[in-house]
């Protein structure tokens, strides 16, 4: 799962003209509210003491006035952009004196808040009411984040007699990866007598049993704020019931009983905790196992912490947040950079945009705010009160909590998502087969994905985005080790048919292409993308309308971005916002460079969306992707598009952009492209645009599997083959390798960044003199950008750089640092600028474009 999947929203888009036809930069309107403005004034932020503080206020006679900023002609208002600090400090003059300030208009300083300037650096005078906004809202962030310590168990756990007597504790603040033994160990050690122990790799809680309440004191004084680990401070709190269970002596709830009955052979259900009572207890009895209150906590506060905010101060939230990340790129390259080698001008220069490494220009909206999410990944578990429930966790599974609520008001989420989600819910109430236990990795069902495919739309029609929506794929996960298969048969049937008849019910009926179930026993919900898949066809004229088959082609959805049309296999990664990824991937062709003699290298390319949408403006595109659907996905929607200039690798980027590089550019440069190429360009993209409007005929009809090979809508099973056979073919025997004199990359990696392979081999390609780098975490970006933007060293110093202990506990800017040392010798990019845009309205998250060249 990528970091932006909703899901636990944990997740995580493409190219062409945007829908108004303009680019975002020639747009004001995509950044305007939100621009930085910036000047080439030398000045720093740091060397204008503000007027204003608090402090100020108090002392007001012992303050000095700054002088002005010299205007070049005295009797004239000093021009706002002669000085990178104008008018964003508020004038305390002004303020004190209820409005009459001497220098009246020439003033540098704000006079009220509408005056006020964003600084360089995108931070607002701190005592400005815009800045306490924000320091509100960076607080509420960190209240959403779980906090150390709260437990919202609603999984079984315990020992059920004991529990009940008060004889189990929870242990808070274990380290991770310590086992259940490693836990005995501990304990052992430390001289504490007990019945068992429990604890999971990955958490920090742990559970402990004792014989009786006098082993239980001991080990309350002996363990409660001593230190384990790394510099954590054990807390021994009490185990609150599980809501459901403080009524229900036996420790089951209700509609387990059934379960009961058909337990998976691992399965521990009728284990659950119960102890002493609290008189803290709220009222739902939800607590944190130190006894404080667990403040109310709903689905929409975590999944979507910014939706209290209007949209433009999410924006300038994002765009704040983010300038503070990107300083710590001048900052580390600055101390990376080696002594006797003068920095680098962009970090001369960086003092006069208050640190940053280049402009960051403004945030470029998302056309949709609401329920813009094409995928939803809902979580099966139990809720505060012990309902069976399909929706979001309420936080961290790591830190204890399991409980799942309803994504009741999520505003990203859209209304077929939540039904779809509703139509599941209530099918569990009644299920044989039980939920997944995260706790003791038992149970059947785990997940629902919901994902919505849209036609052609424009920007200018997305009031009504849900008429868009012309596919809808719901992928089951289970894990089906242990169970009867007659019986799985039997539940995944009634749950097709509550799908069927829960999209038939409503009106209009809601889109109902595919029923895929996946089938995963992993210990996380993120299953790999080879998970055995099963296909259920609904059939919506039959009665029970299903079949499910293994053997047949692979249902897929699918979307359109720029114009194309792009197939999607059930496990392929596709931006979750099209219609912001659209402006995303028209930004990154636009900062690319691009032209007919340009070869672009779409590196973490997924189903090919970022070269394809792009193909057309340039040579050669060779795509890189280690999902073999996605290469798949995008071999086809080059196919089906009509699009004959890609070729797509599928393997790991660290294993094969080294000989791909050399292939393509060790040969001498090829000369002007002819005449002739370019009307054959031409000729492809007429036809591709004439196979997107026949692929349309296709949508929003039911039933794919009838689509015609020759339109693009869909193929059987052995025309597909046949189609991939003849694309591998072509690519093996037929590429020829030309040479291109313009070469550029854009990465798109996921949240973890880019392998330092890659970064090694872009850096150290002369050829390679442009990287657009796109990024769904700007910390990765960041620590990249460090390795590519760091001069090198010379040999001496990399042989000190070799003995360098201590990697393990190094931030992933300190990382980048010390491998910026050892980079071969060779040509550092440069930061000229960098874009957000806003993929993930109502989150903290967001995408970051970054340009660099050299
Ligand atoms: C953020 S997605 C971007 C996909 C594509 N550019 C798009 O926007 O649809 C990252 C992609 O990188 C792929 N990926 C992850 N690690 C990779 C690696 N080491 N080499 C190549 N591809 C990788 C993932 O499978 C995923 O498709």
């Amino acid at each position: 799962m990528d970091s932006h999947e909703l899901a636990d929203p944990s997740e995580n888009a493409t190219h062409s003209p945007t829908a108004d036809g303009n680019s975002p930069a020639e747009n004001p309107s995509h950044s305007s509210a939100t621009d930085t403005n910036s000047t080439s004034d030398q000045s720093k932020p740091s060397e204008d003491p503000s007027h204003s503080s608090s402090a100020d206020a108090k002392v007001p006679e012992k303050r000095k006035r700054e002088p002005e900023p010299a205007p070049e002609n005295s009797s004239e208002p000093a021009p706002p952009q002669q000085h990178p600090l104008w008018k964003t400090t508020l004038c305390s003059y002004f303020r004190r004196t209820g409005g009459s300030c001497s220098h009246g208009e020439s003033c540098r300083y704000a006079h009220g808040e509408e005056e006020l300037r964003q600084r360089p650096d995108n931070t607002w005078d701190p005592t400005s009411e815009r800045a306490k906004k924000m320091a509100k809202i960076d607080e509420k962030e960190k209240e959403t984040e779980v906090e150390e310590g709260s437990v919202m168990m609603t999984e079984a756990l315990g020992e059920g007699d004991e529990s009940s007597s008060g004889l189990s504790k929870c242990f808070v603040n274990l380290p991770m990866k310590w086992s259940a033994d490693q836990l005995r160990k501990f304990l052992s050690e430390q001289g504490i007598l007990f019945k068992s122990a429990k604890k999971k790799k990955g958490m920090t809680v742990g559970f402990v049993t004792f014989e009786d309440a006098a082993q239980v004191k001991i080990a309350v004084k002996e363990l409660d704020g001593k230190s384990v680990g790394n510099n954590r401070t054990l807390k021994v709190t009490d185990v609150i019931p599980r809501p459901f269970e403080k009524n229900n002596k036996v420790g089951v709830p209700a509609h387990s009983t059934q379960k009961a009955e058909n337990p998976s052979p691992n399965s521990d259900n009728s284990n659950t905790i119960n102890s002493t009572d609290n008189d803290e207890a709220d009222g739902d009895g939800s607590l944190l196992p130190n006894g404080s209150i667990l403040k109310g906590r709903s689905a929409r506060d975590v999944v979507t912490p910014l939706a209290h905010l209007s949209y433009s101060e999410q924006l300038e939230h994002k765009k704040n947040s983010l300038a503070q990340i990107l300083k710590k790129l001048t900052r580390n390259a600055r101390k990376a950079c080696p002594n006797g080698v003068s920095l680098p001008e962009w970090i001369m220069k960086s003092r006069e945009i208050g640190g940053l490494p280049c402009k960051l220009e403004g945030i470029i909206e998302s056309p949709l705010v609401n329920g813009y999410r094409n995928k939803c990944e809902f979580s099966v578990g139990y809720s505060l009160q012990g309902k069976s429930t399909v929706g979001f966790l309420l936080g961290n599974f790591r830190e204890g909590v399991t409980a799942v609520e309803e994504p009741v008001d999520c505003p990203n989420v859209s209304r077929i998502a939540c039904k779809y989600a509703a139509v599941f819910q209530e099918f569990l109430q009644h299920s044989l087969l039980p939920l997944w236990n995260r706790l003791n990795n038992t149970g059947f069902w785990r997940q629902l994905t919901v994902r919505e495919g849209r036609r052609p739309c424009q920007i200018a029609e997305v009031d009504n985005p849900e008429s868009n929506i012309s596919e809808v794929l719901l992928m089951v996960q289970v894990c089906t080790v242990g169970f009867d298969d007659g019986q799985v048969k039997s539940e995944l049937e009634g749950l097709a048919q509550a799908f069927s008849v829960g999209s038939t019910v409503e009106s209009p009926p809601l889109p109902l292409t595919a029923l895929v179930i996946q089938d995963h026993t992993g210990i996380s919900n993120a299953a790999p993308p080879d998970a055995p898949l099963r296909y259920v066809f609904i059939n919506k004229g039959g009665d029970r309308g299903l079949e499910i088959a293994n053997d047949v082609v692979e249902p897929r959805i699918h979307d359109h971005l720029s114009n194309l049309r792009f197939s999607i296999s059930p496990s392929a990664f596709f931006q979750v916002n099209t219609l912001a990824a659209e402006k995303l991937y028209s930004l990154a062709g636009d900062w690319a460079g691009l032209g007919q003699d340009t070869l672009l290298f779409d590196v973490c390319c997924g189903t090919g969306t970022i070269g394809l949408t792009l193909a057309h403006r340039v040579g050669m595109v060779v795509g890189i992707e280690m999902n073999a659907s996605a290469v798949s996905d995008a071999q086809r929607n080059a196919e089906i598009n009509g699009i004959k200039n890609c070729r797509f690798v599928c393997g790991k980027a660290e294993d094969v952009i080294g000989s791909l590089m050399k292939e393509y550019l060790s040969l001498p440069q090829k000369q002007d492209v002819t005449n002739e190429t370019l009307q054959n360009k031409e000729a492809e993209v007429n036809s591709a645009e004439e196979n997107v409007n026949s692929a349309d005929c296709g949508l929003g009809t039911e039933d794919n599997s009838s689509g015609d090979h020759e339109n693009g809508c869909t193929a059987s099973k052995s025309d597909d083959d046949a189609q991939m056979e003849k694309l591998c073919a072509l690519e093996s025997k037929s590429t020829p390798v030309q040479q291109f004199k313009n070469v550029v990359a854009i990465v798109d990696p996921p949240r973890v960044g880019l392998h330092p392979t890659v970064i090694k081999v872009l850096r150290t390609q002369s050829r390679l003199r442009r990287l657009v780098y796109i990024s769904c975490n700007p910390e990765s970006l960041v620590a990249n950008a460090i390795e590519l933007c760091t001069p090198s060293v010379d040999k001496a110093d990399k042989e000190n750089n070799r003995n360098n202990r201590g990697w393990r506990n190094m931030s992933s800017a300190g990382l980048a640092r010390h491998r910026a040392k050892s980079m071969p010798n060779s040509e550092p990019f440069t930061p000229i600028k960098a874009m957000a845009v806003d993929l993930f309205p109502h989150t903290p998250h967001c995408e970051l474009v970054m340009l660099l060249e050299r």
